[in-house]
């Protein structure tokens, strides 16, 4: 792992003002929902996970930028490729891997190989095979009969042996125990490593964020709240944590997303406004699933 992390940073470097992906104003518009304005750009050789509550528009906004469903709005150009352009290199360009996957149930993994060979002219048979063994997935059963994780690992399989330049993960891990979610991100980090791929990554697992994300953005309600690397999230941000009489006017006002119960509170609060907090109060570097859980905690309570 320590390898790849070197080998990654210094061709990231190198491909600082690269972009995989660069998205401006997606926008869609159903009955009772709007996605506005999305924008957004992941470099070469980074991670972006894509994170907010049900129904905040992360299938939505995924699904736009991999030409799923049509877009009310906006342009998204992956390594220079527009869709309207070339279509087809597009489409190529992308590795999408779904919560809910649209594999055939009666076909076998041969089967899918042979479709494989056929429709993608960078399809690499030995790579996808390798896999198939790597993960013991069985030539002959039909799809219906694997198990999610077998399903997932299958569909990971056709999107990485093939030359894709931007993995789309929608909710791709959830569901999966915990050894083989480990083992697909560091495929993840492997994939990215040579600073010519990215991937951007829905999940409800924000540890898995912890641990892969080099950027992070926030989606509420169909619009962006922020979109910043996880570095500097952990930098603006602190953990507080204090007894019931630490919470004075002035402290109050400066916390966000007070989760309060009789042994004291919880809230995130700005570095630069650490210093109104009272002397009594501990301060921690927030994890990145404890950022989101006040802020969420803070925008519904103002809602
Ligand atoms: N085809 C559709 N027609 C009408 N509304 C839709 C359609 N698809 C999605 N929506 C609505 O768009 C909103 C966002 O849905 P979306 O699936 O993007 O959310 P999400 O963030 O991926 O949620 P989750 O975490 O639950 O998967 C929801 O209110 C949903 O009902």
């Amino acid at each position: 792992m320590k390898r790849l992390r070197l080998c990654r940073n210094r061709n990231r470097k190198e491909n600082r003002n690269m972009d995989a992906l660069e998205v401006k104003g997606l926008q869609k518009e159903y009955k009772d929902f709007t996605l506005s304005d999305i924008s957004f750009s992941i470099p070469k050789g980074y991670i972006m996970g894509y994170v907010g509550q049900n129904g905040s528009g992360k299938t939505t906004t995924l699904s736009l930028i991999s030409h799923l469903i049509r877009a009310d709005g906006g342009t998204c150009v992956i390594d220079g490729l527009r869709y309207e352009e070339q279509p087809i290199a597009y489409r190529a360009a992308i590795g999408f891997v779904g919560d809910s996957d649209g594999l055939l149930p009666d076909f076998t993994v041969k089967n899918i190989r042979s479709i494989c060979r056929d429709f993608y002219p960078t399809f690499r048979e030995q790579e996808f095979n390798d896999y198939m063994k790597k993960w013991k997935l069985p030539e002959k059963k039909k799809i219906k009969e694997f198990s999610r994780g077998m399903r997932v690992k299958l569909m990971f399989a056709i999107a990485l042996a093939r030359d894709t330049r931007v993995l789309i993960l929608d909710e791709a891990t959830n569901g999966l125990d915990p050894v083989v979610r480990q083992e697909i991100l560091e495929i993840l980090q492997d994939y990215i490593s040579d600073g010519e791929h990215s991937v951007l990554f829905s999940t409800h697992i924000l540890s898995d964020l912890e641990q892969i994300a080099d950027y992070i953005f926030f989606i509420n309600g169909g619009k962006k709240i922020f979109c910043e690397t996880k570095e500097d999230l952990q930098e603006e941000w602190m953990l507080v944590k204090g007894g019931p009489g630490d919470l004075d006017a002035r402290a109050r006002k400066c916390l966000v997303g007070i989760k309060e119960s009789g042994v004291g509170f919880e809230a995130i609060v700005r570095s630069d406004d650490a210093a109104c907090l009272p002397p009594g109060c501990l301060l921690e570097k927030p994890l990145i699933d404890q950022i989101i859980v006040h802020m969420i905690q803070d925008m519904e309570g103002k809602s």
